[in-house]
């Protein structure tokens, strides 16, 4: 049975949200020697997904964070990158990571790097990434959105949900608090 706990969504613990509902996926602290960290400001976050795939090109990550990253609740979405762990050049930096703020979005997760950590550090968004790395990437328009993506042991497709705080991450296909 799964749980929808009543929560305020800047207060759920992982844990708790797992032992509630422990058919969700949780995603591996260990990825062939690579782990997420946080380098936002907002280390608890939350929200429906929307995914991307795309490798050493972030065309996809800037425009869906420039455009609107609320849910029809008006909650903000999590995009979760799958940037094939590459650890060669950034997908985020804070000018993106700025306009996701703008557009609402509650974070990003990206399953690669992301720079300008410092500035990062104190922006009110969720950026949980494997590493930094002052290079960018190259644009080249290339790259998958709303597409299914998998990385440690995570299967995620859009319209899915996440949860992320200093435990790790969680994913459901319905949403764990209301
Ligand atoms: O532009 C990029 O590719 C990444 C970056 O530096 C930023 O978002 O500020």
């Amino acid at each position: 049975m799964s749980e929808s706990i009543q929560m305020d969504r800047g207060s759920f613990v992982t844990c708790d949200l797992l032992d509630a509902n422990p058919k969700s996926q949780v995603c591996l602290p260990n990825i062939e020697g690579k782990s997420f960290r946080q380098f936002g400001a907002k280390d608890r976050f939350c929200g429906e997904i929307v995914t991307v795939k795309c490798f050493e090109d972030n065309s996809c990550v800037k425009s869906l964070l420039n455009s609107d990253g609320k849910d029809k609740e008006g909650n903000g979405k999590v995009l979760v990158v799958d940037g094939g762990g590459s650890m060669r050049c950034a997908l985020l930096g804070d000018m993106i990571a700025q306009s996701a703020i703008d557009n609402g979005w509650a974070g990003v997760i990206v399953y690669g790097c992301v720079r300008d950590i410092d500035d990062m550090a104190a922006m009110n968004l969720g950026v949980m990434a494997l590493g930094c790395i002052p290079r960018k990437s190259t644009r080249r328009d290339e790259g998958q959105t709303d597409i299914e993506i998998s990385f440690g042991d995570l299967t995620l497709n859009s319209g899915m949900f996440v949860y992320a705080d200093n435990n790790g991450i969680i994913a459901s296909d319905k949403p764990l608090i209301s």
